[in-house]
């Protein structure tokens, strides 16, 4: 394993307008090739911590890296590049492009970033999440959990060095949400894939190898491959205080 995580947060504040002190001093680091899930109570900071370390909000004082790049040395156009090349996005509204097939769904941050699309990754990763033989189809013809899968090989198109979720299982049933986490773990034990998750839910936080909990800005516990119903006691016990 290396030595340079994939994704680290070095003291990270964030304080918005009005006051709120969103993040208090988070350091976390994310070594390569795991499956990290970010739990906690609603406002307690999970949304912004994602957002800092994906670059696409900065601290207000601390650091954030990407495999090694200091986020903020990084001016607004460079971010916008480098996170473009570097970072993927799976929501939880899937955010396909309606008019467009699935194939240019997928390949759309490559052609948006001018390159072209190598064949044989496209192939391959069409092939792990299920979707050979549907690439011709527009998002509405696929079920949900096909066009969160669709949504999952956009953000892998570019080999990224990390895949953020935010909630990427809230809008699905229990079935398709297991097919879907099925996939993103087989992506990190198949792939060696960084992953890191945002969840309400401790079903899928549970599938993580490790799952960080925050309260008020801060992460106050870190579970090793814990099952859904320490983390479900823990967050309701955060959400009582
Ligand atoms: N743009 C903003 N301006 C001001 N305050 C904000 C902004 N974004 C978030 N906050 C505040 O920062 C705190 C953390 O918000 P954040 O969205 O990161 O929490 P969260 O854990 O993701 O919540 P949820 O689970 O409800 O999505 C909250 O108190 C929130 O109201």
């Amino acid at each position: 394993m290396s030595a340079t995580p994939a994704v680290a947060l070095n003291g990270v504040t964030k304080t918005y307008r009005g006051g709120v002190h969103a993040l208090d001093g988070v350091t976390i680091a994310v070594e390569r090739g795991t499956f990290v899930a970010v739990m906690g109570p609603s406002g307690s900071g999970k949304s912004t911590l994602m957002h800092c370390a994906a670059g696409l909000d900065t601290p207000t004082s601390g650091s954030a890296s990407i495999d090694g790049t200091d986020i903020g040395r990084l001016n607004e156009t460079k971010r916008t590049k480098w996170r473009r090349d570097r970072v993927g996005f799976v929501f939880q509204q899937y955010n396909l492009i309606p008019s467009l097939s699935v194939r240019d769904n997928i390949t759309l941050p490559l052609r948006l970033a001018g390159k072209k699309p190598d064949q044989q990754w496209l192939a391959t990763l069409v092939d792990r999440v299920g979707l050979a033989g549907r690439l011709d189809r527009r998002p509405t013809e696929l079920s949900g959990g096909q066009q969160q899968r669709a949504a999952v090989a956009r953000a892998l198109i570019n080999k990224p060095a990390v895949v953020f979720g935010d909630e990427p299982t809230g809008a699905l049933d229990l079935r398709t949400a297991r097919e879907v986490l099925d996939l993103l773990r087989d992506l990190v034990d198949g792939l060696g894939q960084t992953v890191v998750m945002v969840t309400h839910d401790p079903a899928a936080a549970a599938r993580a190898d490790i799952v960080l909990i925050m309260a008020d800005g801060r992460v106050v516990d870190s579970f090793e491959r814990p099952d859904a119903a320490t983390l479900a006691y823990r967050i309701t016990s955060l959400e009582k205080e």
